[in-house]
């Protein structure tokens, strides 16, 4: 099908060539009679002005059809769209995406077009949603992370997600954060629709409309839940004993610390037990290196299976336990010592020769008093300790108040 303009083109070049044909032809028999001097052929010279205004026209039709390729001519191809509004590949520049800016109106249809197709087949979980909070939009890989389709999510709220484990302050600067225009980031722990939990790393940012007003939020989501998951082991690791499970060392001082501060600022009880094997390096010279790690497990378990979840149990050093009891007084903590001696005294252990043996464990306890140091209080559950073992061992030494501040020893 020919495009108006080159059909008209065509119809007027035809029209006005065979008018001109007729013209010369008339002219032709104008002359010849005026040779014979035939007057009344001569007197149809009209054919001449006639003829001239032929001509005149067919050169102006011709021009009027090839002005638009002399105007093209040293010019890009031209981008107007197909049929249907969108730009063809062809229009395309060579080897790349059309250039968006340089094109009329209808081709943004095609940009649109274009980045529709991006976000929704995007890598990355993309939600929008409006300004009341209820979601519009959802893409592919959002529906693959949440196990959801879309009819089940769209109108409804993005809290529909939350696993319920985020603190009401993280979502409340959140909101803070998009309402003043700002990007919030940051990482919630969210339910897929089979009622497993994941983590997922959001990007939150307003949309603002035509007139400047936030109408809806984009949320760019992924899901962090393996690097968190090994994140989480390299804590464990770095936090945990690896020989019996409980605190190591070092994360059992840095929770003490945390405790003696919340107990100084709060005019809190606090109290700390300090366990230790009786004649330990006997077990290991009788029964060998590995019963005496079987030995310290043991007592471990026994400690940290004693205690309330508030309280925290950690490895000092070697066959030594430390046991931090938030909350309690020295009575309330010499309770639970002697509970825990009796249970330990109790357990039983597979000896190298087959036969099964016994342990005790000696404990020192001191209360937090304020404005003492976390060394303080540790000092004073040692000498406590030490004291127990110069009674005789398995038995439980608490400092008195009127003896903590004298030389180590001096315990009751
Ligand atoms: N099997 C094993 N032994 C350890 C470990 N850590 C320290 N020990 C040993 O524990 C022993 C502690 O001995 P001592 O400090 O003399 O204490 P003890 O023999 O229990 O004597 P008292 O505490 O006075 O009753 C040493 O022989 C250390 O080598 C460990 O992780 N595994």
């Amino acid at each position: 099908m020919l495009p108006p303009r080159t059909s008209l083109t065509i119809f007027l070049v035809l029209a006005f060539a065979a008018l001109t044909a007729l013209g010369l032809w008339m002219l032709e028999g104008v002359l010849a009679a005026e040779e014979l001097g035939d007057t009344a052929m001569a007197g149809q010279g009209v054919f001449i002005p006639f003829l001239s205004v032929s001509l005149g026209l067919l050169a102006a039709v011709v021009g009027w059809a090839v002005w638009p390729l002399v105007r093209s001519v040293g010019r890009p191809p031209d981008s107007s769209p197909g049929p249907s509004g969108y730009v063809t590949p062809s229009c395309a520049p060579e080897g790349g995406m059309p250039d968006f800016g340089q094109v009329r109106l209808p081709v943004s249809e095609y940009a649109l077009e274009t980045y529709k197709a991006a976000v929704d087949h995007a890598p990355a979980a993309i939600m929008i949603t409006n300004n009341r909070g209820r979601i519009e939009y959802v893409n592919d890989a959002f529906l693959n992370t949440s196990g959801y389709s879309r009819r089940e999510i769209l109108g409804r709220s993005p809290a529909m997600f939350s696993a319920g484990h985020t603190r009401s302050e993280v979502y409340s600067d959140l909101w803070q954060t998009i309402l003043s225009g700002r990007v919030w980031r940051g990482e919630v722990r969210n339910r897929r629709k089979s009622g497993e939990e994941y983590w997922e790393n959001m990007a939150i940012s307003p949309l603002r409309d035509r007139f400047g007003r936030v109408a809806h939020f984009v949320a760019v989501r992924e899901d962090v839940t393996e690097r968190r998951g090994r994140e989480d082991d390299l804590r464990q690791l770095a936090l945990v004993d690896s020989l019996t499970g409980i605190a190591n060392r070092r994360y059992l001082l840095e929770r003490a610390e945390q405790e003696r501060q919340r107990a100084q600022r709060f005019g809190l009880a606090l109290t700390l037990l300090m366990v230790d094997i009786d004649h330990f390096k006997a077990i290991n010279d009788r029964h060998g290196h590995a019963v005496g790690d079987q030995a310290i497990r043991r007592v471990a378990q026994t400690c940290a299976g004693s205690v309330r979840e508030i309280d925290i149990v950690g490895r000092y050093g070697g066959e030594e336990f430390v046991i931090v009891l938030p909350g309690t007084l020295p009575e309330g903590g010499r309770e639970l010592a002697e509970r825990l001696r009796r249970k330990i005294a109790a357990i039983d252990i597979a000896g190298a020769d087959g036969a099964s043996f016994g342990l005790t464990v000696s404990i020192g306890l001191a209360g937090f008093q304020p404005g003492d140091e976390l060394e303080q209080v540790l000092a004073s559950a040692d000498a406590a300790l030490y004291r127990a073992k110069s009674l005789g061992r398995n038995k439980v030494v608490a400092v008195t108040d009127c003896l903590r501040q004298g030389p180590a020893g001096d315990v009751q």
